[in-house]
């Protein structure tokens, strides 16, 4: 999928970090993340609490500090971007609040306010684009219902909509399937899959690999701020394997891996069937 508004070549990297460090207040937690992202890549961003996951992606959106190093969106340095449209962005742990009574199109259309003044009324394309982002999520028979009625998987796709309604080029996701029932992350994980065919780019920061098998075929693992792992699924199922008997191995260090909330992925087992190896891993991640 690729924006109207795209200017660089096809082939620019989605993402480009080079030694780049995040944090806040002018404190990192993230340092030296050197991390490239093509076009149509599926990553999933693994990592223990506090690992920093939620701001590298944050640090992509310009919600916290950029500290070191070079980062580039769509070859545009991040300290000069500013059109973030072609950029969505999922919360974490976002439900809709109730307290606002809006329908589920109501919300899914205010993620064109950033390509269209909230004054200025929406165009029949800016509709369809509505339209179409609440069929990809499945909820287009929702659409008029206050969305306080919907589950919060439901409300979920909402968000997974609203992020789709200005076709962004690269689709951000901060844990989209946690705290949902099993079920809700079947059709959120189906939601995923399908967006994916449609060959939209996304990070997705998850703890619950499992419910995303044979949708991610690239693997980004981060550990005290650094990158620990990048490769793809399969090879992801070895460095685990191999981290865990290290670690039975040597207990006195299991403090280390310890992932407090995360459905841990034991051995191969997890390893789904879909476009595992899609993607080119090429030379110089
Ligand atoms: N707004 C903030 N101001 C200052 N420090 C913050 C802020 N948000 C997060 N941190 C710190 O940054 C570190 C990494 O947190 P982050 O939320 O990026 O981790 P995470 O990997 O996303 O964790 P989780 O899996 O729990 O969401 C933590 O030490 C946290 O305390």
């Amino acid at each position: 999928m690729s924006s109207a508004t795209g200017q660089a070549a096809p082939d620019t990297p989605v993402l480009d970090l080079r030694h780049a460090g995040f944090g806040y207040a002018g404190r990192p937690v993230l340092e030296d993340v050197t991390l490239r992202i093509r076009p149509g890549e599926v990553v999933a961003l693994l990592g223990p609490n506090g690992s920093g996951k939620s701001t590298l992606v944050r640090g992509l959106l310009g919600l916290n500090d950029h500290l070191s190093g070079h980062g580039e969106v769509f070859g545009v340095p991040l300290n000069r971007i500013r059109d973030r449209s072609r950029v969505g962005y999922v919360p974490q742990r976002h439900t809709l609040s109730g307290s606002v009574r809006s329908t589920v199109r109501e919300v899914v259309a205010t993620g064109q306010l950033a390509t269209r003044p909230w004054w200025r009324p929406a165009t029949r394309e800016q509709r369809d684009r509505v339209t179409q982002a609440l069929r990809t999520v499945g909820l287009d028979d929702r659409a008029k219902d206050d969305v306080a009625t919907l589950s919060g998987g439901q409300q979920r796709r909402v968000l997974i909509a609203r992020a789709m309604a200005a076709r962004p080029d690269v689709l951000i996701m901060d844990e989209p399937t946690a705290g949902v029932d099993a079920a809700s992350q079947d059709v959120l994980a189906a939601v995923l899959r399908r967006l994916a065919g449609l060959g939209v780019t996304m990070i997705v920061v998850t703890h619950e690999l499992a419910a995303l098998r044979g949708i991610v075929d690239r693997i980004v693992e981060l550990e005290l701020g650094a990158i620990s792992f990048d490769g793809t699924p399969q090879q992801y199922a070895v460095h685990r394997a191999r981290v865990t008997a290290a670690t039975a191995a040597h207990p006195h260090e299991a403090h280390h891996h310890h992932h407090d909330d995360e459905d841990e992925p034991e051995g191969l087992s997890w390893l789904g069937s879909g476009p595992l190896d899609a993607a080119d891993p090429g030379e110089d991640r």
